[in-house]
């Protein structure tokens, strides 16, 4: 049995990318996308977005939903303000493993938590687990379909306060209709949406960003 696309973007990272260098890393990621297989990380394009996101919250403490293989994971990692750490949650034990060494090459390991399973089961249990009152921002890059559970979920734990930032990948292509339709119709949410490119491609794409009002 042959090597899985995750498998081969770790090599690529392991033999183009500097250890220790979070810069390199995304690089060699987005090379290995744009000239040898395409892969669903957020990408350069929709990837400048994130950061400027993540750069103007300054989050202390960040959650992402849906690490895959850790690209967007050390891209938020790699803007975090000393002290601050992102927690990522995947499904995928394969996608999981990679990530893992992925982000070791990165060398941001000591700010980032990957917890392993279903977000339904992971998000109630994020406080007792890592001592968080609340959560200032949010990547949602996860199963389209559970961008609305899981908002709703984040609402119920109370792990959103006013000014919590969420910013959802994806939500034209793939999509994310019902998403779109909830927080932009919602008095809670105030929401904004950046038009981009679906990763490596030409087809239309963007990120929502929404801010909770408490
Ligand atoms: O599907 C996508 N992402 C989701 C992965 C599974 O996530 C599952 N998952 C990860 C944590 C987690 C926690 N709980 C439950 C499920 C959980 C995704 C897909 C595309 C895409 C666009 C065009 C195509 F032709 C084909 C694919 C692009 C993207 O940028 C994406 O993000
Ligand atoms: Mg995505």
């Amino acid at each position: 049995t042959g090597s899985s696309r995750p498998q081969r973007l770790l090599k690529a990272v392991q033999r183009n990318a500097a250890k220790g260098d979070p810069q390199s890393v995304i690089s060699a990621i987005d090379y290995f996308c744009r000239h040898s297989e395409w892969a669903m990380n957020v990408g350069d394009e929709k990837g400048s977005i994130l950061d400027s996101v993540v750069s103007e919250v300054s989050p202390t403490t960040a959650l992402e939903l849906g690490t895959y293989c850790g690209y967007s994971t050390v891209r938020i990692a790699r803007l975090l303000p000393p002290g601050a750490s992102l927690i990522t949650l995947e499904f995928n034990p394969d996608y999981a493993a990679v990530a893992r060494q992925v982000i070791a090459h990165s060398g941001l390991q000591d700010k980032i938590h990957l917890v392993e399973g279903p977000s339904g089961d992971s998000i109630p249990k994020l406080k007792e687990r890592f001592g968080i009152t609340s959560l200032d921002f949010v990547f949602l890059d996860h199963w389209k379909d559970r961008y609305v559970p899981d908002t709703k979920l984040l609402e119920e734990c109370g792990l959103l306060r006013k000014g919590s930032v969420l910013l959802a990948d994806n939500v034209i292509c793939p999509g994310a209709p019902e998403y779109l339709d909830y927080v932009r119709n919602n008095p809670r949410y105030e929401s904004r949406y950046f038009q981009s490119h679906l990763e490596y491609t030409n087809v239309e794409d963007g990120l929502e960003k929404s801010v909770f009002l408490g």
